[in-house]
């Protein structure tokens, strides 16, 4: 972490998650946000935003530090952390892509200290093209994965977002890529800025922790999306639906058996693989979740609004990794071919 006073984050993507977690971080007094709002400026800028939270508490009209509709705006100093909270979709473009203007600053002009990049999205491998991109660049940085499980929604036409029951967020930082230029900080660098801010996430009031290691976070967070958000998805029914049938809760059981068997082949064996990602979590996932949950997975909200959906994050990240180490997916599949009818639809229409 720099020594300056107050640190410079920039969020990409401002909708609830983004929006969450940047007014946590505003809360600590350590940072100034600067907030890359692509199709939400308009309303921060006339009404600012109104926080419900239940870990966070309630505020009317929060703005943030500064707001600015593009990535090529934000681009123009350097940040200690760069969260991208914008929803993962590589079928439309992809993470280095999208934040090009900010990694050809840090190409250009290299900070002397740490960037980190804090992806908060779902998916596996999400960080990979990321940390393809980051190995050409000279600057020290560091990719941070953040798993979230909180309920939280943009409501009131993005006027609003609330926060509901628990919430919790599972950080862990990942091995660099290596490559002819890359800057590779020691690993106490990462642990560092990983502590730093668990520590303002967890004195704003999130229930930030650390994950020994951010793979096994990743696929243990994906055995619940690739199950529950794709099923009711496809079925258009809440979290409470797909548990009550004995069909699609056996169904949850199945997918969510393909995905351990895939996590266990891709990772290197350890006691945290087998403790994490023993068959017992599925039992666990299970009983967790109310029967009577009315919860909306937010890939079934994305389809409900039109919008574009993790698909390839999701499902198509664990089926490359089964494809490398020769697993059969064969329920997977079929949830993968139709949810990628859904998807080509939802980006024609998008594209009209
Ligand atoms: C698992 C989850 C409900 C937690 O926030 C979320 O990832 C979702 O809906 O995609």
């Amino acid at each position: 972490m720099s020594n300056r006073e107050v640190m410079d984050v920039c969020v990409v993507g401002f909708g609830a998650i983004g929006a969450l977690y940047a007014y946590a971080l505003h809360k600590t007094n350590k940072v100034r946000i600067t907030a890359v709002c692509r199709s939400n400026y308009d309303v921060l800028q006339e009404h600012g935003l109104d926080i419900e939270s239940k870990i966070l508490g309630h505020y009317t009209s929060w703005k943030p530090y500064r707001a600015v509709r593009t990535v090529e705006e934000a681009a123009d100093r350097s940040y200690a952390y760069i969260v991208c909270a914008f929803k993962c979709i590589s079928d439309i473009t992809t993470t280095p892509a999208l934040l090009s203007p900010l990694l050809s600053r840090l190409s250009a002009d290299p900070p002397t200290s740490t960037t980190t990049f804090v992806l908060l999205q779902n998916g596996i491998g999400i960080e990979d093209d990321l940390l393809e991109a980051l190995s050409k660049i000279s600057a020290p940085t560091v990719v941070i994965s953040g798993c979230c499980w909180v309920d939280t929604t943009a409501v009131d036409g993005g006027k609003k977002i609330t926060q509901h029951g628990n919430e919790t967020l599972v950080l862990g930082y990942h091995r660099p890529a290596s490559g002819p230029s890359a800057s590779v900080v020691p690993e106490q660098i990462a642990k560092d800025s990983l502590d730093t801010l668990i520590d303002m996430l967890r004195a704003a009031g999130s229930n930030a922790e650390a994950a020994p290691d951010a793979d096994i976070a990743r696929w243990r967070k994906v055995l619940w999306n690739a199950s529950f958000s794709t099923l009711c998805t496809l079925t258009r029914a809440h979290v409470g639906d797909v548990l009550a049938q004995p069909n699609s809760r056996q169904a949850l059981r199945d997918i969510m058996t393909e995905v351990l068997t895939v996590a266990r082949a891709s990772l290197t064996p350890s006691p945290a693989v087998d403790e994490s990602l023993s068959d017992g979590v599925i039992d666990l996932i299970l009983t967790n979740e109310n029967p009577k949950s009315v919860f909306r997975p937010s890939m079934l909200v994305d389809l409900d609004c039109g919008r574009p959906m993790e698909v390839e994050a999701i499902v198509g990240g664990v089926l490359r990794r089964a494809r490398v180490h020769g697993v059969p997916t064969p329920k997977l599949d079929l949830i993968y071919a139709g949810l990628l009818v859904i998807q080509k639809g939802l980006i024609n229409r998008r594209r009209d």
